[in-house]
């Protein structure tokens, strides 16, 4: 089937620094997700796990492999075959460990910006924001600074400004790490959720081993391999 994967990552690696001080944080990495398919990466501090989160999130390019993003060669090595700014824009969302909210903006605004970046009038965007901020049940704290939620709150605002351009592909970085286990299993819920409903490829790093059952498929990372497991 045509763009049946969400992400195909053909043999990833990724060295940093030469001589002495060369790592190699990253050896033949390889994952395919489909799409509506939620999969958590686990492993160890310094295992490689967000070195193939920001390369496969075209954030940080692999030293060699292969990027194919819903059906398109993105990355060949180090060499971009598309416009990696627009792409990410367009298909890509990214949820980090703290939310990066921006802290002048509010709830609505944070949302909402990143729909005007993708070329969607003022009101739009507005529109569109707040109907997210609705499904994502945080609706009536639009109107808020990030500094007047709580950690989890914050957290689906981040989620609703990920979801905003009904990317193919969420890439989520410990993204419960600032929440507690009830809080935190909320918000892996609304991640199977969302794969699930939109059809969108997700990967989550975590360390939370108590709410792995919501995932499809668990992936571990060690010494810059990566498993799956079975
Ligand atoms: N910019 C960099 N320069 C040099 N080495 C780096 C750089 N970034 C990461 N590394 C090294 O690459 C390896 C993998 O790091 P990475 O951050 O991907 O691990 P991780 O599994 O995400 O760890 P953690 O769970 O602690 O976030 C580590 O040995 C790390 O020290």
């Amino acid at each position: 089937m045509d763009n049946y994967f969400a992400i195909e990552a053909i043999d990833l690696t990724k060295v940093y620094g030469s001589g002495n001080t060369e790592v190699i944080a990253m050896k033949n990495a390889s994952l395919q997700l489909k799409r509506g398919e939620i999969a958590a990466l686990l492993g160890p501090s310094g295992s490689g796990k967000s070195t193939f989160l920001t390369a496969v999130g075209l954030i940080n390019p692999p030293t060699s492999g292969t990027i194919i993003i819903g059906g398109q060669l993105v990355m060949e090595g180090q060499q971009s075959q598309t416009n990696l700014r627009s792409f990410r824009r367009q298909h890509i969302g990214y949820v980090f460990q703290k939310s990066n909210l921006i802290p002048f903006l509010t709830a609505l605004e944070n949302v909402q910006i990143s729909l005007e970046l993708n070329g969607n009038s003022k009101r739009e965007s507005q529109d569109k924001a707040q109907q997210l901020l609705d499904e994502l049940g945080i609706g009536e704290r639009s109107d808020n600074l990030p500094s007047m939620l709580s950690g989890g709150q914050q957290q689906r605002v981040a989620v609703a400004r990920a979801l905003a351009n009904q990317p193919n592909v969420i890439l989520a970085d410990e993204p419960t790490a600032a929440l507690d286990s009830k809080r935190g299993r909320q918000v892996m819920e609304l991640f199977a959720q969302v794969a699930h409903t939109r059809g969108a490829g997700v990967i989550v790093v975590t360390h939370d081993h108590r709410a792995l059952d919501v995932f499809d498929t668990i992936y571990e990372m060690e010494d810059g391999m990566m498993h799956q497991e079975l």
